[in-house]
């Protein structure tokens, strides 16, 4: 839908009429194809502008239309005929200019910003590329380096950056559409020659082709293996080395082969699952839509260690009066350098003024007394969290809600320390807390929906993806982690090695494998909880063999380490072994080869081969399996949950949409058939038996993921 006036006697003014973000639809571009016609052929007219209803310009092309029989007016014709156009066309741009919506406004002969417009090519986060003329005519436009950045990155720019490049002609604070009409009258009738992109020679720079390969090799570095960012560099080689036509040509090719890739439909996914995991509901009924969050404007953070740290200065940013407290003298002193620098380091990198004085500091818990909400942030050591609860449920005035920033233990236990345990949430954060983009949002079985609605909301305004979870070991994200790392322990005692477990698991996307991430988040923190489990003691426990614990398989080899001091980087030695501690880069050990050798001798093993596809299949399927088993137990609502999860705060690639995506794009039958034969071979491993919605899911035809909760409700119906 396109609405089409006559404004000031001689401006066409065709506003896009699409909510919430004018995307072009099929019925939009149509629209636009019948409104410009209308305009040109108006002989009253002398000038058209394009705007956007609701103060967006256009979020770009409907990606719910992707995938569906895509009917109504392709946008390549459509935006040529506006360039092509004997009367000037400018573009409006209020809100966002996005994708498609950038392209259209490149086809006008101007374009108008508002100051606080965002424009952008996000079409690679898509796993597309801007095919409407996107990568032929930036290029042409701004020059060849700055459209790579944009094109092959999908980064949003301001309106003072795109004026900078070159993207817009002019920017306003006032009324976008009024200058922009005022523009247009004063353009009438001046010759458009000079203002046809397409029509210009793109620069080419000097070192085209080392430019070029540059370009190549940090997109292949940093893309991992997803391929949108090399067709993006490949078409815009295309606009430098071949004349518009051509290059026009090559971008429907590369296009066409993009658009109908995995990655593609795994980052579409990606998107509106992401959207949609706001939209929660907890087993008991209570949802989003119906349950009214509280305004927080004061809280709190109990404990400085790094978490804390990160908390508070995640809170801070987001503009909330923050009280930091550390009952150690020392570590508040050092806690209160480290945040200061962190507000610091991040208000420079915004151009903003530090949040410093939001925060103020204390060795007193009872300065919490009046704040809205407060995360508890101690050692992860139940009695030291018992013992806090316990005070702040004395302390804090009537309906403060307590949350605790546990990443696996029982948030219901802490929850009864209080007289108010519908209060108590689990606010899960991931290291660093001010950086990564996941919160886990625990609900217990008497957590109230409204203080979910305030942890959500909470977490939204801090600008997290906030995914609420019911209340298990681990959660969701730890949970899963189990079965994954415990196949990489199997795998070396079964005769690879972490180089070759790592190697298949980055191959396959995630930025560190296994045993690179162990070393980097420190192996003393498993074994912590490993032994809190009465799992991992020296040597066998009470005459079971040492690779038995509890009537499973285990293993001993993530213990063995810790008992030799080799905690990963910060010792220096773990998996891996480092320059010294705390370095980064990790070098094969060939001391830890010689000490699994040694380990399977002890143990009468035999080293076999193991290829790169068992490495995947029995990390990634028992890892799935366990989300399958989350699913069932009604830890997580659906899938999209789990998969958020992993693709923000685990390293889940997300060109491959998360785990449970994943197994849907694998097949349900082939994930289901290669557990079952794995749990034949190790059927001492529980976490490879495939779980029974996972057979309900093959039994009912393995329906697509949108249509697994009906299957979830109907097992749980017969529960
Ligand atoms: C065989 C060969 C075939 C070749 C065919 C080629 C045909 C295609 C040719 C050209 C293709 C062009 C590609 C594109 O244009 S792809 C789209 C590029 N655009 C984007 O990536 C922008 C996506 N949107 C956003 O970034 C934001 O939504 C934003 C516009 C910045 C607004 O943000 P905010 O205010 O925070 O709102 P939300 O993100 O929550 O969005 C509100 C709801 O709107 C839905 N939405 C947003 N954008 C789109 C879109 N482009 N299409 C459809 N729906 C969109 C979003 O899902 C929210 O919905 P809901 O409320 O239900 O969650």
């Amino acid at each position: 839908m396109a609405k089409y006036s006559r404004v000031s006697g001689s401006v066409g003014l065709i506003t896009l009429q699409n909510p919430p973000v004018n995307a072009l639809s099929a019925a939009v571009r149509q629209g636009i194809v019948d409104t410009v016609e209308r305009a040109l052929s108006d002989p009253k007219v002398k000038s058209v502008v394009i705007c956007g209803q609701n103060g967006i310009f256009c979020g770009g092309a409907d990606i719910k239309e992707f995938g569906s029989n895509m009917s109504g007016p392709p946008l390549v014709p459509m935006i040529h005929a506006i360039e092509a156009a004997n009367k000037p066309v400018v573009a409006a741009i209020e809100g966002s200019a996005l994708g498609g919506g950038l392209e259209l406004a490149l086809g006008c002969h101007y374009r108008i910003a508002h100051s606080k417009a965002r424009l952008g090519l996000p079409e690679v986060t898509l796993g597309l590329l801007p095919a409407a003329g996107g990568t032929q005519r930036l290029p042409r436009l701004i020059g060849v380096p700055a459209a790579l950045d944009l094109i092959t990155t999908g980064r949003h720019v301001t309106a003072a950056e795109a004026l900078q490049l070159g993207v817009v002609d002019q920017v306003t604070d006032h009324s976008t559409v009024d200058a922009a009409v005022k523009f247009a009258q004063s353009v009438a009738g001046k010759p458009l020659d000079a203002r046809r992109i397409s029509t210009y020679p793109c620069p080419r720079p000097s070192d085209l082709d080392a430019l070029f390969e540059g370009v190549m090799e940090k997109v292949r570095q940093s893309a991992r293996g997803a391929i949108a960012p090399v067709a993006c560099v490949q078409a815009v080689r295309a606009a430098a080395t071949q004349p518009y036509t051509q290059g026009m040509e090559r971008e429907k090719e590369l296009m066409a082969t993009l658009f109908t890739s995995g990655q593609a439909r795994a980052l579409q996914y990606c998107f509106f699952a992401q959207r949609a995991v706001s939209r929660w509901s907890m087993p008991n009924g209570a949802r989003w839509d119906t349950s009214k969050p509280r305004p927080v404007h004061k809280a709190a953070v109990i404990g400085l260690g790094t978490m804390g740290r990160g908390i508070t200065v995640a809170l801070a940013q987001t503009g909330l009066s923050v009280i930091a407290v550390e009952t150690q003298e020392k570590q508040l002193m050092e806690a209160k350098q480290a945040v200061s620098g962190m507000l610091e380091r991040g208000a420079k990198r915004r151009g903003v003024a530090p949040a410093l004085d939001r925060i103020s500091y204390s060795r007193d818990i009872q300065a919490v007394a009046d704040v809205d909400l407060v995360i508890e942030a101690v050692f992860e050591d139940m009695g030291l969290k018992k013992k806090v609860f316990q005070q702040l449920a004395s302390i804090c005035r009537p309906g403060t809600f307590l949350c605790t920033n546990t990443s696996a233990l029982d948030v219901d236990h802490l929850a009864s320390q209080t007289h108010n345990p519908e209060l108590v949430v689990g606010m899960h954060f991931f290291a660093p807390a001010h950086v990564m983009k996941l919160l886990e949002v625990v609900y217990g079985p008497r957590s109230s929906p409204q203080a979910v609605a305030t942890a959500m909301q909470l977490g939204k305004k801090m600008g997290k993806i906030s995914v609420a979870v019911g209340n298990c070991p681990g959660f969701v994200g730890n949970r899963m982690l189990k079965p994954y790392m415990e196949q990489a322990f199997f795998l070396l005692e079964e005769g690879a090695t972490p180089e070759l477990v790592d190697r298949a698991l980055e191959e396959f996307g995630f930025p560190m494998g296994v045993f690179r991430m162990s070393d980097l988040s420190g192996l003393d923190v498993g074994w912590r909880v490993r032994k809190g489990d009465g799992l991992s003691e020296p040597g066998a426990p009470s005459g079971q063999p040492a690779r038995i614990r509890q009537g499973r398989r285990y293993s001993p080899l993530g213990d063995l380490l810790c008992e030799q001091g080799r905690f990963g980087q910060k010792t220096g030695r773990g998996w891996y072994q480092y320059n010294k501690p705390g370095s980064r880069v990790a070098r094969s050990d060939p001391w830890l080869h010689s000490f699994l050798e040694g380990y399977r001798a002890r143990h009468g093993l035999v080293a076999r081969r193991i290829d790169n596809q068992e490495v995947l299949e029995r990390c990634l399927y028992a890892l799935i399996n366990e989300g399958f088993r989350i699913l069932e137990d009604g830890i997580a609502a659906g899938p999209e949950d789990i998969d958020m999860i992993y693709v923000f705060g685990y390293g889940w690639p997300r060109h491959r949409g998360g785990p449970m995506f994943y197994a849907g794009m694998v097949g349900l039958g082939k994930v289901l058939e290669r557990l079952e034969h794995y749990h034949q071979a190790h059927p001492d491993v529980p976490y490879l038996k495939p779980c029974s919605l996972l057979w309900r899911l093959v039994a009912s035809g393995s329906p697509p993921l949108h249509k697994w909760r009906e299957v979830i409700k109907k097992l749980h119906s017969q529960l």
